[in-house]
């Protein structure tokens, strides 16, 4: 397994023209930034290419712009400003879906199996789509709809 996917570019939009590695960058202009590259420099992240989350337990990376190796929202004036909604989102979201089901391969696919190839582009996808079958891991009744007065 891969350790970083970073979905989406950042851009930089310098207020003032200035010269990087012997270019010109003319004030006003948009500055993508390869952030799926940083995520992968082999002289920042041990065995970069393993699936390994607890290394963030091991180390404190913050993803919120301030530490420059990983920075799936951004960074400066442009930050992503949905940045702590979506962590919120996506570990509401993950935790349920780990708690309620028990997740698995399609029969007969062996999880080294599985393609994780990627599609680059602007936005970054899964070159195809990883298929998990999920089998319920809670007694039934858990799963029942409460309703709720507003
Ligand atoms: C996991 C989910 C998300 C990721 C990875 C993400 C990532 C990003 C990135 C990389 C940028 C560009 C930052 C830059 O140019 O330097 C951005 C911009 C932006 N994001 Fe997000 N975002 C996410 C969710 C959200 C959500 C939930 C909202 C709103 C509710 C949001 C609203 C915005 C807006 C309005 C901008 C444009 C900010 C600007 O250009 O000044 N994003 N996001």
């Amino acid at each position: 397994g891969v350790g970083f996917r970073e979905p989406t570019p950042s851009t930089l939009h310098p207020s003032l023209s200035v010269k990087i590695g012997g270019y010109e960058i003319p004030k006003g202009s948009i500055v993508y930034v390869n952030v799926w590259a940083v995520a992968r420099d082999p002289a920042v992240w041990k065995d970069l290419l393993e699936f390994r989350p607890e290394r963030f337990l091991e180390e404190d990376v913050d993803m919120k712009g301030h530490d420059y190796r990983l920075l799936s929202f951004g960074a400066g004036r442009r930050i992503c400003p949905g940045a702590q909604l979506a962590i919120n989102l996506v570990t509401s979201m993950l935790g349920h879906l780990l708690h309620h089901f028990t997740w698995s391969p399609p029969a007969g696919v062996n999880p080294e199996d599985i393609d994780l190839t990627e599609s680059p582009g602007t936005v970054t996808y899964m070159k195809n789509p990883i298929q998990a079958i999920p089998t319920l891991r809670l007694p039934a009744h858990l799963y029942e709809r409460v309703p709720v007065d507003m």
